[in-house]
């Protein structure tokens, strides 16, 4: 198992060089948030800003776009080109209208590499392009309880999160990140370990923050998944390295709240960078 520490998520980092424009820095596109999820479409969105993509996209509600918008001005609250999607957060799947399965259907055909989140791991095995799957170990149960692994338990993921989450890579050809208190990042071969500095990161939101800070890391290398798809990996582990970080800056000790997470995402790149 390899141990993901600052060094390894700082080869992973880049500042932008004067031939960039926003499009070479990476577009992300979420669909994300719900009438009655509104708030993880603004943690997600936030969080992709913060982590540096050139452009963010959002894809929902009106009023979840309003709130999106509220935030962050800087959004463009229209579909288009994007480089990643972050696909699901804030989402039920038992909800679903068909203009989201729709959506979703769409961003997950389109061959482009997606975070898949919540309420979207459900088609986790469907469309092309590479997949980062963000489960919690409740989400990773149900994903292979779809794959005919009837009767596991949350327990049963929580006391062998490595076998697991390998065999959920395994038969959905994606890369899965298992969150918690240690991180898994797997594609079936290589297992990342991603510890937690503080485990006030265990509060609300704070998974649609990692999925937004995912987003924008698979949108910065899209050309490099393209050529490689295997450093998702890489990719996974870096964006919970930085979500950890930033989890130890907002908490200084004492409880977090997911949007300072997200904001702080910001200057722990700065000083991956420096
Ligand atoms: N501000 C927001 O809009 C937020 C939206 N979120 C979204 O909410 C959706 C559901 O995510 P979850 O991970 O919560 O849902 P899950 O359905 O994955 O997990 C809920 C689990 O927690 C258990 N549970 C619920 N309340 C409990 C309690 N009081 N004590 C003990 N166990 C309890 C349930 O039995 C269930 O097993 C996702 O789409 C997620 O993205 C969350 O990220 C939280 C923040
Ligand atoms: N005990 C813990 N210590 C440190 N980090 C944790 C702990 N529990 C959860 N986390 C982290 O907090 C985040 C929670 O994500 P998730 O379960 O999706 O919550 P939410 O749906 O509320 O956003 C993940 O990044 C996870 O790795």
């Amino acid at each position: 198992m390899e141990h993901w520490t600052r060094a390894e998520a700082r080869a992973w980092m880049r500042a932008p060089a004067a031939t960039d424009d926003k499009y070479a820095r990476g577009v992300v596109g979420l669909v994300t948030g719900s009438h009655d999820y509104p708030g993880a479409a603004v943690l997600g969105v936030e969080a992709a800003h913060r982590a540096g993509a050139g452009m963010v996209r959002h894809v929902g509600p009106r009023r979840v776009g309003d709130l999106v918008l509220a935030r962050r001005p800087e959004t463009v609250v229209q579909a288009g080109r994007v480089q990643a999607w972050v696909l699901g957060s804030g989402t039920d799947p038992a909800g679903r209208s068909d203009a989201l399965a729709a959506v979703l259907q769409e961003a997950l055909d389109e061959g482009v590499p997606a975070v898949v989140d919540a309420g979207a791991l459900d088609l986790a095995g469907t469309g092309d392009g590479a997949r980062l799957l963000t489960p919690h170990a409740g989400e990773l149960r149900a994903l292979l309880a779809s794959l005919g692994e009837d009767g596991l338990t949350r327990g049963d993921v929580e006391a062998d999160p490595e076998r697991w989450a390998r065999l959920a890579a395994t038969r959905t050809g994606a890369t899965v990140l298992l969150k918690g208190a240690r991180t898994l990042v797997t594609d079936g071969a290589r297992v990342v370990l991603v510890a937690a500095p503080t485990h006030w990161l265990a509060t609300a939101g704070t998974g649609d923050v990692l999925a937004g800070v995912a987003g924008a890391m698979l949108a910065a290398h899209a050309d490099a998944i393209a050529r490689d798809a295997g450093i998702v990996v890489d990719l996974g582990a870096t964006a919970a390295w930085i979500h950890g970080a930033a989890g130890e800056r907002a908490s200084g000790g004492g409880p977090l709240v997911a949007l300072e997470v997200a904001e702080q995402v910001a200057d722990v790149v700065a000083g991956l960078l420096a």
